[in-house]
């Protein structure tokens, strides 16, 4: 099915996402209304061809198939409502971090067909990663939905219970950030090492690109892949023995992980 679609909140994450899937063809420009009360955030949005507006004024006359909340989790219990209207005809799909179904169902009707989805920022050039759980309530048909829009912005992960979705934020939700602080922390390495800026730059981002390309499509295992870097008592193996040593920076991405975890499940609360 082609389904028509309204995205409510189109800052960082709703206009990554809309890019992908507009660019994909997944669905036509015109199929797209996109409320976002930030006039310059709308206009961006205006600019890719969908219909906009500042306010869900006269939301009940929308046909929708399916409504993504994409609004931060500490204003979407007072954006909801204004949306119940819609349910339980279209489908809800929320990326908020940490707001259970509960909470929908509460405010839309236990009747209102829910789904959680976890992206992260790299869909906006369709290679992010989406994790998703729905209730019982949803269709195969708008399932396939989402699978197809989903999918133009990468890849797609179905989880079979809505509390993995902490995980799932806590680890490829967060995770660009975690990618893009070692990039920094690389690159001032670098400059400390003597590099000017422009190459420090360079070389730190393009180790990671090519590092990471190089995991997903070799399929090595990624210890398998750090052996092949390392010589017996060469310079990686000084480095390794910094960041191995006493599991260091095991346990600091263990620590992170978990935080980002719990604060998923705080922001639910
Ligand atoms: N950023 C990420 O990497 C990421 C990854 C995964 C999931 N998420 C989730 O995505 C959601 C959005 O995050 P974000 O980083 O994209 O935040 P954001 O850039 O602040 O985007 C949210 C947008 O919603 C707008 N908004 C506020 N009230 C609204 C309303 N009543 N109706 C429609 N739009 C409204 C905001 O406008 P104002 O700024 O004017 O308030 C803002 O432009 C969050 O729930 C977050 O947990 C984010
Ligand atoms: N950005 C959101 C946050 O930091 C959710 C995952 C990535 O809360």
């Amino acid at each position: 099915m082609a389904g028509k679609v309204i995205l409510v909140g189109c800052g960082n994450m709703g206009f990554d996402m809309l890019k992908g899937w507009l660019a994909s063809g997944a669905v036509q420009p015109a199929d797209v209304l996109v409320i976002e009360p930030n006039e310059t955030l709308r206009n961006r949005a205006g600019e890719q061809g969908v219909r906009t507006s500042a306010a869900p004024d006269g939301i009940a006359g929308e046909s929708a198939d399916l409504v993504i909340i994409a609004v931060k989790p500490q204003v979407l219990r007072d954006v909801l409502p204004a949306y119940k209207p819609l349910a339980p005809k279209a489908a809800f799909l929320s990326i908020a971090a940490g707001i259970a179904i509960s909470t929908f169902s509460e405010i839309l009707g236990s009747d209102t067909p829910v789904i959680r989805c976890m992206p992260n920022t790299p869909a906006a050039i369709g290679k992010g990663m989406m994790g998703i759980y729905a209730n019982e309530l949803v269709s195969a048909d708008i399932l396939a939905f989402v699978n197809t829009l989903l999918s133009a912005s990468g890849e797609v992960v179905v989880l079979d219970d809505e509390g993995q979705i902490d995980a799932v934020t806590a680890v490829s939700g967060s995770g660009p950030a975690y990618v893009f602080h070692f990039i920094e922390c690389l690159e001032a390495a670098a400059v400390k090492a003597g590099l000017s800026e422009k190459a420090a730059r360079l070389l730190a981002m393009q180790t990671v690109y090519g590092a990471a390309n190089l995991a997903k499509e070799s399929g090595e295992e990624p210890g398998r892949l750090r052996e092949q870097v390392t010589s017996p008592n060469g310079t990686t193996a000084a480095a390794l023995a910094v960041l191995m040593g006493e599991n260091r920076l095991g346990n600091l991405v263990d620590e992170a992980v978990d935080a980002a975890r719990r604060r998923s499940i705080e922001l639910g609360k």
